[in-house]
C-alpha cells in the first residue's frame, strides 16, 4: 500500500516549521502532498494565490530537493473533508492517507467539518509543537469520533506565521519567502518586517 502524508497549510506565511515538517514526511512516506488553504476559523492577511506561490517557494527551497515532495493546490479547500475527496479521486482507493496536523489543532479539530466522515478515513499524524501539550483528553474525543492516531518522532522549531505577522520574525521564514514577501510588498498593512 502506498502511504501519502496529507499537510495542509494556510501558509499565512508558510514557515521553516512547515518546511522542517514536510522535510520530516518526505523521509517517512512514499509520498507527501502540500497545499495552501483558507481556513473557515480563520480571517487571512494574504491572498490565497500568494499564500500557494510562498509555498511553492518553501518546497523548492529544500536542500537536497525531495523528489516526493508536491504543491498539490488542487487539492485546497477550507473544509478538508473535501480535499479527502479530491485527493481519493487523484490517487484512487488503493492508497493509505495520513492527514498531518501539529499538536495545537488537536482540541480545535472536533469543531471541523464532518469531522467523523473525514476521521474514518485517514490516520491523524499528530507533530509535536513547542508551547503546547499534547492534549490527551482532546485525543481522546478524536478517537471516540473515530480517529487513528500516531505521533510524530520530530522536533519542529518554535516558530509560527503570527509571529511573523505580527512581531517580522525573520526566523520564522525561509531567505526566498522572505524575498518574495518584500518583492510582493506582502504583510505591510501592519509592522513591516524588517530586511535582514
Ligand atoms: N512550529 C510548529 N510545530 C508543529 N506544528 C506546526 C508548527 N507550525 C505549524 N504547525 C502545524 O502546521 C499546520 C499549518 O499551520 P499554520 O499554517 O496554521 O501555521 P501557524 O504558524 O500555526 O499559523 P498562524 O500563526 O497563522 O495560526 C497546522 O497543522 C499546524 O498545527
Ligand atoms: O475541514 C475543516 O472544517 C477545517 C477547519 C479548520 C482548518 N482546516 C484545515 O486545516 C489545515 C490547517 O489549517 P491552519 O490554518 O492551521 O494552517 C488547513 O488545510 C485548513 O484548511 C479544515
Amino acid at each position: 500500500m502506498v502511504n501519502i502524508a496529507l499537510f495542509g497549510t494556510s501558509a499565512d506565511p508558510p514557515t521553516a516549521a512547515h518546511q522542517v515538517i514536510i522535510n520530516w514526511l518526505s523521509d517517512h512516506y512514499d509520498y507527501v502532498a502540500v497545499w495552501a488553504s483558507d481556513n473557515p476559523f480563520k480571517s487571512h492577511q494574504t491572498p490565497l494565490e500568494h499564500r500557494s506561490q510562498m509555498l511553492r517557494l518553501l518546497i523548492e527551497g529544500i536542500e537536497p530537493p525531495r523528489r516526493n515532495v508536491t504543491l498539490h493546490q488542487a487539492l485546497s479547500s477550507p473544509r478538508t473533508l473535501e480535499t479527502l475527496e479530491k485527493a481519493r479521486e487523484h490517487w484512487g482507493d488503493q492508497v493509505s492517507f495520513s492527514l498531518v496536523i501539529g499538536a495545537d489543532l488537536i482540541s480545535q479539530m472536533p469543531r471541523w467539518y464532518q469531522i467523523d466522515q473525514l476521521l474514518k478515513q485517514v490516520e491523524l499524524l499528530v507533530v509535536p509543537r513547542p508551547g503546547y501539550e499534547i492534549d490527551e483528553v482532546g485525543l481522546e474525543e478524536l478517537r471516540k469520533l473515530g480517529a487513528k492516531v500516531a505521533i510524530a518522532d520530530l522536533k519542529a522549531p518554535a516558530v509560527s506565521s503570527t509571529a511573523y505577522r505580527e512581531n517580522g520574525d525573520t526566523q520564522a521564514v525561509t531567505p526566498p519567502v522572505e524575498d518574495y514577501i518584500h518583492r510582493e510588498q506582502l504583510y505591510t498593512c501592519q509592522d513591516a518586517a524588517p530586511r535582514r
